[in-house]
Order: structure tokens, then sequence, then C-alpha cells
């Protein structure tokens, strides 16, 4: 699978896993794929992007959905290629009277319910949190199950259509589900950066968490040509041979305690990567603690730890058995977290010469920009302990 790059394997406690097939470069394409559905993540959001490219629309008049009127459409290709029917027809049949809890979800289960075999078994393939529905999300996907039996024709569901297949589905988003973020704005900050439309992957969906991790997303929504809804995976670093690929599933400045209820609530697991068994042993000032996750860390020790990270702790992160008064991971973010203000997206290398030279230009996977590894040499212990 994914070329030469990336191999499946079950790991303990971790599932299924993508794991180096052979030595990776820093900046290398681990992975690039289309997803295998697309979806509006709010009804809102219809009035700004295309409803089958999800590209920004020019400005009126746009091409509206000649059966449902309240999509629109950037170019007549894509008006011909259409949106998914089932949330076409709920979007003519009363989807905006639906309660605003419940648009989102039956905006991914219109679309979901939309596909055809093999994308549905595919989705269904996908894990769900281990520790099963919650009561209160039992609760939300026998109403979301009747809120789409009163919005969607009766004839268009497909056969399998019940309320089991419902919770299953709803499932499968909550884990897998990968935002394609509006695009950057500076003054936009990163938890305010609200998602354009919802996209489920088949094989960047198996790649698991870690809080310091070797590879990162892109998405290129904007891009013209074809292929703009696809996610690319870069390695952050070089990555031998066996080793699992991870990403971080939110913006790497989280603090301990937000990363950790995130991951459990959502994820189902407690995350236990180096990073977190050292940060939980930190003690942190909740006075400045909103509980929101986007805090940027505090850390009991002080500048002399964050001098002493370096290539020297990003070794240790790699590997070697470390030490609870160390901070390995100064280093990390230091090179890899975007330093715009507000953006906290991952930089990372871009892709190697065919040559197999390194690229010395990184960039953000958030914001976009490029900055050549050279400007980041120059941060000094200051721009260090702005980040802890
Ligand atoms: C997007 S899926 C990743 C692929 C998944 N492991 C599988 O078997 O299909 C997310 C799920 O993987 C598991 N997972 C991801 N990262 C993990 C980690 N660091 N430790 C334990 N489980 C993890 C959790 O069950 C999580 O809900």
């Amino acid at each position: 699978m994914a070329g030469d790059t990336l191999r499946v394997a079950d790991l303990p406690g971790r599932g299924r896993a993508l794991l180096a097939a052979r030595d990776i470069l820093e900046g290398e394409v681990l992975l690039s794929e289309s997803p295998i559905l697309l979806y509006p993540s709010s009804l809102a959001s219809l009035s700004s992007y295309c409803s089958a490219c999800f590209r920004s629309l020019p400005p009126p008049p746009h091409t509206p959905c000649p059966s449902c009127r309240a999509a629109a459409f950037c170019s007549p290709a894509c008006s011909a290629a259409s949106h998914p029917r089932l949330l076409c027809a709920a979007l003519s049949s009363g989807l905006a009277a639906a309660p605003e809890a419940h648009q989102e979800p039956l905006l991914f289960l219109l679309s979901a319910y939309s596909l055809q075999e093999p994308s549905l078994s595919a989705i269904l393939s996908l894990s769900s949190a281990p520790q099963g529905p919650s009561p209160s999300q039992q609760q939300d996907a026998a109403s979301l199950h009747a809120a789409v039996a009163s919005v969607a024709p009766p004839h268009m569901l497909p056969a399998g259509f019940s309320p089991d297949l419902t919770a299953a589905l709803l499932s499968k988003d909550r884990t897998n589900s990968f935002s394609i973020l509006e695009p950057y704005r500076p003054d936009v900050p990163l938890e305010l950066r609200k998602a354009r439309c919802c996209a489920v992957y088949p094989r960047a969906s198996l790649l698991n968490h870690d809080c310091l991790p070797n590879a990162c997303h892109f998405d290129y929504a904007d891009r013209p040509g074809p292929g703009n809804t696809d996610i690319v995976v870069r390695a952050l670093h070089g990555i031998t041979e066996g080793k699992e690929v991870c990403i971080s599933y939110f913006a790497a400045n989280w603090r301990y305690a937000d990363r950790q209820c995130r991951l459990l609530e959502d994820y189902g697991f407690r995350c236990e990567c180096d990073r977190c068994q050292i940060e939980s042993k930190w003690k942190f000032d909740d006075d400045n603690d909103a509980g929101d996750g986007d805090d940027t860390m505090e850390e009991e020790h002080g500048k002399e730890d964050a001098e002493d990270g370096g290539d020297e702790g990003m070794e240790q992160e790699e590997g070697s058995d470390g030490d609870e008064d160390d901070f390995p991971h100064a280093f990390f973010f230091v090179r890899y977290l975007c330093d715009r203000e507000d953006c906290y997206g991952m930089l990372a290398p871009l892709p190697p010469l065919p040559n197999g030279e390194l690229s010395h230009v990184f960039e953000c996977n958030a914001c976009g920009q490029l900055k050549k590894e050279e400007d980041e040499d120059e941060a000094d212990t200051d721009e260090m302990n702005d980040l802890i």
C-alpha cells in the first residue's frame, strides 16, 4: 500500500498503523490520496464554497444547484459533477429547519448514505473509538437517524438504512474525518478558523496520533486543477524503516491536559507518547488554563531546560531512555511549529529533489508560509522561551 513508503501493521493497543516500509527522507511525500467522502462542514459553508470541489466561490452570481438551489458551484464542470444526491434532496425538503445541533452530523450522514459501494463499506471498515458510543452519543444517533428518515425521500435511502448503520457511520466520522479549513487569514487565529468541508481518506485514516509527530498533512483546497481536496502527508524528519508514522490530530501547541482530554473523549485512548510521559510530570499554571486546548504550554522548568533541547533532545525523542528533567521537545517546536502569530501550523520540509538532495525550505501546513531553514537557526533562547 501507499507505494513503497508505507505498510500497514497491527500494533498492540493502537490498532492498525502505518509504518515506514523503508528509510524515509525528511520532506518525502508519504501519502497522497483523494477522499472517499467529502461533505460540507455547515449549512453556512454552502454559500462560500463550491459544493463539488469546495474551492472558494467567486463573487456572485453563482451557478446554483438546479435541484435544491441551496448549493452553488464554481464552474459548469462542478455543476455537472453535482453534490451528494440525498443531501441535495434534503436541502430541498427542510434540512435548514433541523435543530442546529443536528445540522453538521446530518450533512455527514446524508453524504455518507449517498455513497455507492465500495465507498460505503470502506468508511465502515475504518476504526471507531474503542470504548464505543457514550449513552448521549447513542441517544443522538437515534434522533439523527429519525432526522435522516424525515428529510430524505424514502426511495433514495440505501437498502441497509437502519439505526445501527447510522450509529456505525457516526462513530466513523468522529475518529476519522479530516477538516479542510477555510483559507488562512492573518487576523483569524487557528482556533477560530472554521472548516469549509470535511473529508474521509482511506489510508490517511490509518495514521495514529503522536503529540510529537514525525509527519504532517497538507491540503491545497484552492489550488487550481484536479485533486484539490487530496490529502498530502509529508515526513517532518527522516524516519527509519519499521518506525510508525504518526501525525498530530490537532495543533501541536496544545497543553497536556487538553490533549489528553480531547484524545480520550473523541478518540477513546490515553496518549502515552514520549511527550505526554514527560509532560504528565509537569506542573501547569491553572489560572491561565482556559481549558480550550489552544493555550501555549507553560512548564515548570526554566530556560536552561529549553536550551538543553536542541538536536540531542530530538535524538532522545526518537528512542533513548530520556530523563524527566530534560525538555526533549524544545527543538521540535522551534523547528516544526510555525512562528507566525496565532498560526500554530506545522512546518514540514519541501520534498527532496529527485537526486535525493534535501530541501532547506519549510512549508507551513496551516498558513502556507515558506521559510528557509537558515531563518530557524537564528532562533534564540528567547524564542524558545516564548513557546514554553
Ligand atoms: C484515525 S484512527 C487511526 C487508525 C486506527 N488505529 C485503526 O486501527 O484503524 C484513530 C484511532 O486509532 C487509535 N489511536 C490513534 N492514535 C493512537 C495512539 N497514539 N495510541 C493508542 N491508540 C491510538 C484510537 O483508537 C483512535 O480512535
